[in-house]
């Protein structure tokens, strides 16, 4: 399933939030949307998913979703999201239920996705017991027990320390790589977009509009840390972002 951005503009009362913002989104392709603070990012992630309707402009799906998907939009947010009362496996299940689907037929995806995101052995597993990576490796394969044909991710790696993000990284190119899911993924961090994007819409400052999309056709697989043309991706997007950046800084000094 394919989305495009056509033109969107929106503004909350008197506030322009995101102006003239036109991308696509292809079949198993991550596009990486990066920006500084309160420049729209999670709005924008926000009309992609249709929980929000853009002021001017369209979000367009075409394409069927995957087969059985049962949630083809599916987000995966920065604080897990997971009912501490319930097991791993009961936290995935919850999702299956809203759609219901229990018993026999529900222990099928869930081993599914437990294998895929290699959490077998923490299945019976309580929140509490998990570290923050390991609880977002949960969200991720709750996201997928839906078959989604998108993830929206808003900054899902922003609440870990930078060794755990570097883990997830790795964990995410190699789902990809074994799997190909299509996600519009979300993040203030630079070294996040290029390990991670095959594309990369870099965003102004508020009112948000796209400064430049980057195309990066290194293989995911072959972006390893600290590669040199990766270093240098990142330094030249971070040129293009570091204006936009502080002064984004100094409109939140003024309010404060
Ligand atoms: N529902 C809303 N009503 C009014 N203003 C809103 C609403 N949602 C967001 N905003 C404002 O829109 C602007 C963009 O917010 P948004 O959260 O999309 O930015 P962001 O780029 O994701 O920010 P951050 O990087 O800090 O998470 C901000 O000024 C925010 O205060």
């Amino acid at each position: 399933m394919k989305i495009i951005l056509d033109d969107v503009s929106h503004r909350y009362g008197e506030t322009e939030v995101l102006k003239n913002i036109s991308f696509s989104l292809a079949d198993g392709e991550i596009v990486c949307i990066i920006g500084p603070s309160g420049c729209g990012k999670s709005t924008l992630l926000r009309f992609v998913g249709g929980l929000e309707r853009p002021e001017s402009g369209k979000v367009l799906l075409s394409g069927e979703p995957p087969a059985g998907s049962l949630n083809p939009l599916t987000y995966v947010f920065q604080d897990f999201a997971l009912l501490p009362w319930r097991t791993v496996e009961g936290n995935i299940s919850l999702v299956l239920e809203d759609h219901g689907i229990r018993g026999g037929k529900a222990r099928e995806v869930i081993d599914d996705v437990l294998a895929r995101t290699k959490l077998t052995d923490f299945r019976k597993a309580w929140p509490r017991q998990l570290s923050g990576g390991m609880k977002q490796r949960v969200a991720i394969a709750r996201a997928l027990s839906v078959r989604p044909a998108v993830m929206l991710m808003d900054e899902p790696l922003s609440a870990l320390d930078s060794q755990t993000r570097e883990l997830l990284m790795d964990d995410l190119v190699d789902l990809w790589t074994r799997e190909g899911f299509s996600a519009c993924y979300v993040t203030h961090n630079l070294a996040e977009a290029v390990r991670l994007g095959h594309r990369i819409v870099v965003l102004s400052r508020r009112p948000g509009e796209i400064r430049e999309i980057v195309e990066i056709d290194i293989p995911l697989a072959q972006r390893l840390d600290r590669l040199p043309e990766l270093d240098r991706l990142q330094r030249r997007i971070w040129t293009i972002m570091r204006d936009e950046a502080r002064a984004a800084d100094m409109e939140i000094a003024d309010v404060g």
